[in-house]
């Protein structure tokens, strides 16, 4: 460098006069080559520089473009044509939308089920607040309550108005008695002990033929999470278990007793009861959401996708409306809204397209939507008693006297409460991700119950979505559902969308 410099001064120097000092011209000639070379090598440098420098801004420019393209509302599934959410703290992007399931065609299933993978609401951390564009005209905000599960809060989600209007369509059709009322019928005190069954009571109730053996199908038959039956998932999956591996495929009680009660926990064994997963409800129906419906119904349905960014298709085979109603003293325990898929399991919503030789129909319900139609002066709270524990400790749930399933008893100690407030929703995952996009096992930590109202009514409504965790099976499912959908609008002159009460039993 140094001497590249000092060359270029000393020509800089005799440049002037006609005859340079002839001691001074070979070293000049010399110089001269050093500044050609030198030239031509800072050009070939400044091209070497900007054709990176060019690759470069074309790559960053391709970047943006991807981003954008991909992340661009035209991209979000919509099959109402509805526009889609727009979420974020301006930071928190969410993960990228699935495709339409309800494109699927036959020849497209195999892509599909490569492909195809369900958008996921990040939580970021707890008390992280995301804005969230649901409706013309203004935002929400969406809080996210836990990780474990992953929770999220939307106050004011559907105005009083539209909770009003749900509430008396509810009523309009009129609400049944739910089946798990208590047999003294009718209200159950709040200070009324809970049933308990014996183990050979269960036997008993599980055995329909009253052989005193007990068939896989006597056992699956009780397989429902919800709804107060006496098994819970995992007393199905410990009993299910236990029969796999005697060989006779049938449950003596002494079998079922060995199994029954591995199943139980300790608190319960040593009282040598078993607490039911009884739940109180006083009354609900089935709100269908579908085009003809209630434009309030449709509407909640549409935010839904919009929020969830999940395919539209998969939201309209989902379950309809649940409209609960609670009075005083009404509570249910904790429970899980779907369940642990198993071999001897078939998800009810796939069962059309399922394997007719699964033994038990469970829900299968990726995410829950709940919105709360009125507000309750006191108690009433929807619990998660294990949200965000460090670990899950299912032994930890139920210590000797203590029962965290049991809403009537040990509300005050859920690691979650939240009030119900008129227009708020709750939304939250109830599997995990199974890491490659679809769903994955039951996040155990979804466990949620609800408080005894203490005054005033309680309306809430529960929004499922359903999804198979095998996802070929879903996809079959769909395809199924397409290809009746051109069956019937060949048949009619009008089409008429497939409703969810010709695919699925009433859960
Ligand atoms: O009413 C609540 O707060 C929870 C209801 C619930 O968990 C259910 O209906 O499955
Ligand atoms: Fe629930």
């Amino acid at each position: 460098m140094e001497n590249d410099q000092g060359d270029l001064m000393e020509q800089e120097e005799h440049e002037g006069s006609d005859k340079p000092p002839s001691s001074l011209k070979a070293p000049l000639r010399s110089t001269r080559l050093n500044i050609q070379r030198s030239n031509v090598c800072s050009r070939a440098y400044f091209v070497v520089i900007m054709v990176f420098f060019h690759v470069y801004i074309l790559n960053v420019i391709g970047l943006l473009l991807y981003v954008h393209y991909n992340n661009g509302p035209g991209d979000l599934v919509s099959g109402d044509g509805v526009s889609s959410a727009s979420v974020g703290e301006s930071k928190s992007p969410l993960p990228h939308p699935a495709p339409a399931a309800g494109d699927l065609t036959l020849h497209e299933e195999e892509d599909y089920t490569q492909s195809f993978s369900l958008p996921r609401i990040e939580g970021i951390r707890v008390g992280h607040v995301q804005q969230v564009s649901l409706v013309p005209d203004r935002t929400h905000e969406m809080r996210t309550i836990s990780l474990k599960p992953l929770l999220f809060e939307i106050p004011g989600f559907l105005s009083e108005e539209e909770g009003r209007v749900v509430v008396q369509l509810a009523q309009l059709k009129g609400l049944m008695e739910s089946q798990t009322e208590a047999p003294s019928q009718g209200q159950v005190e709040s200070n009324q002990p809970l049933l308990s069954f014996s183990t050979e009571e269960v036997f008993s109730l599980l055995d329909l033929n009253q052989d005193g053996l007990l068939q896989k199908q006597e056992i699956v038959s009780h397989s429902r999470s919800r709804d107060g039956t006496w098994l819970n998932p995992d007393n199905l999956r410990q009993i299910l278990t236990g029969l796999e591996i005697c060989p006779t495929g049938m449950l003596t009680l002494e079998d079922f007793r060995r199994v029954y009660d591995v199943s139980q926990r300790p608190g319960q064994q040593r009282s040598g009861k078993l607490l039911s997963q009884f739940k109180q409800r006083n009354k609900h129906t089935w709100l269908y959401q579908g085009s003809g419906s209630h434009h309030v119904l449709q509407t909640l349905r549409t935010r839904l996708i919009s929020l969830t960014r999940l395919p539209s298709t998969l939201v309209e085979l989902s379950e309809p409306l649940q409209v609960i109603r609670y009075d005083h003293g009404d509570f249910s325990n904790a429970h899980h809204d779907s369940s642990p898929s198993h071999s001897e399991t078939t998800c009810a919503h796939t069962r059309l397209a399922g394997n007719t030789s699964a033994l038990a129909e469970v829900s299968c319900r990726y995410l829950t939507m709940l919105f709360y139609l009125s507000s309750v002066e006191e108690g009433g709270e929807t619990t998660f008693p294990v949200a965000d524990n460090r670990t899950y400790e299912e032994q930890a749930l139920k210590q000797v006297g203590v029962d965290l399933t049991d809403t009537r008893e040990t509300c005050g100690r859920g690691n979650v409460r939240i009030k119900p407030t008129a227009g708020t929703a709750l939304l939250w995952y109830n599997h995990l991700s199974d890491g490659r996009g679809w769903m994955g096992e039951l996040d155990e930590y979804s466990l949620h119950g609800d408080c005894p109202v203490r005054r005033g009514v309680k309306w809430i409504a529960n929004s499922w979505v359903n999804v198979d965790p095998d996802h070929q099976q879903q996809a079959r499912y769909q395809r199924l559902v397409a290809q009746r959908h051109r069956a019937k609008s060949g048949m009619e002159e009008h089409y008429q969308p497939l409703s969810h009460s010709d695919l699925h039993q009433d859960l």
